[in-house]
């Protein structure tokens, strides 16, 4: 399993964002699933050592996030929910920027497949400031994948884009779940039919379900997935 979780808890102030949460996840893409403010952002900044854990451990690629974060970053590509960029930077000066960070060979080569991948072709002579936000997302998702990771962690990287590049950046998820450990958080149930194997949702800090899609069906009277997750949420 490239992601083991065990017990992992986040304590901000008094709060207890994170509640002693276990899981684990393989090949394939694992939906990250749960009402605003539930914990998913916070797990995946514990998950690539952006915020240390108040209690608990976690591997990722076999690399535990507190004795070995240089190589859990390695092997972890993030899209973070505000997908935080380079706005003065043209698209391929920033994707070369990358590039130098991850030390990857052949960076020409590679940043022109993951254009080519993330469908930033048309755009990719702009500066990152002129996109509009559904080609932000590109980039920031290009940045991700650049070097290749075993690990994918995309925070609700769809938001903001148009039922056209919605269709082809969740086949890319897909295709990248195939080979590699993809947790994706969203909000869109019909994201998660699309393209998750997996579900897990997390309710005030507590995983409350995790399970294929179809096992959640089957274990709440084949309920479409929107009633499951608000049954469950609202427990
Ligand atoms: N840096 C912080 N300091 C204090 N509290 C925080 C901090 N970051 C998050 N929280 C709190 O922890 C809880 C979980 O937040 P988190 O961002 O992980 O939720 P989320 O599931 O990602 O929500 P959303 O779907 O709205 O993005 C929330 O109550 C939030 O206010």
């Amino acid at each position: 399993m490239s992601i083991q979780v065990a017990a992992l808890t986040k304590i901000y102030g008094q709060q207890k964002a994170v509640n002693a949460i276990s899981f684990e996840a393989g090949t394939g893409v694992l939906g990250f699933l749960g009402p605003n403010g539930a914990g998913k952002s916070t797990t995946m900044k514990m998950l690539t050592c952006y915020l240390p854990p108040s209690e608990g451990t976690a591997t990722v690629a076999g690399f535990d996030i507190g004795t070995h974060p240089l190589e859990v970053k390695r092997s972890i590509g993030y899209l973070p929910e505000s997908n935080p960029l380079y706005t003065d930077m043209y698209v391929k000066e920033a994707l070369g920027f990358v590039a130098g960070i991850h030390h990857i060979h052949e960076p020409e080569k590679r940043i022109a497949e993951v254009i080519e991948q993330t469908g930033l072709g048309p755009e990719q002579h702009k500066k990152i400031g002129q996109l509009s936000k559904g080609y932000r997302q590109r980039v920031g998702l290009a940045q991700a994948i650049l070097h290749d990771p075993q690990v994918l962690i995309l925070d609700e990287p769809t938001s903001g884009l148009d039922p056209n590049q919605l269709v082809g950046i969740r086949q890319l998820i897909s295709d990248l779940g195939k080979t590699k450990t993809v947790i994706l958080s969203t909000h869109i149930m019909q994201e998660v039919e699309a393209v998750c194997n997996n579900v897990i949702i997390i309710n005030k800090g507590n995983i409350v379900a995790n399970d294929t899609l179809a096992g959640l069906r089957n274990k709440n009277g084949d309920a479409s997935l929107e009633s499951i997750f608000i049954k469950l949420t609202n427990a």
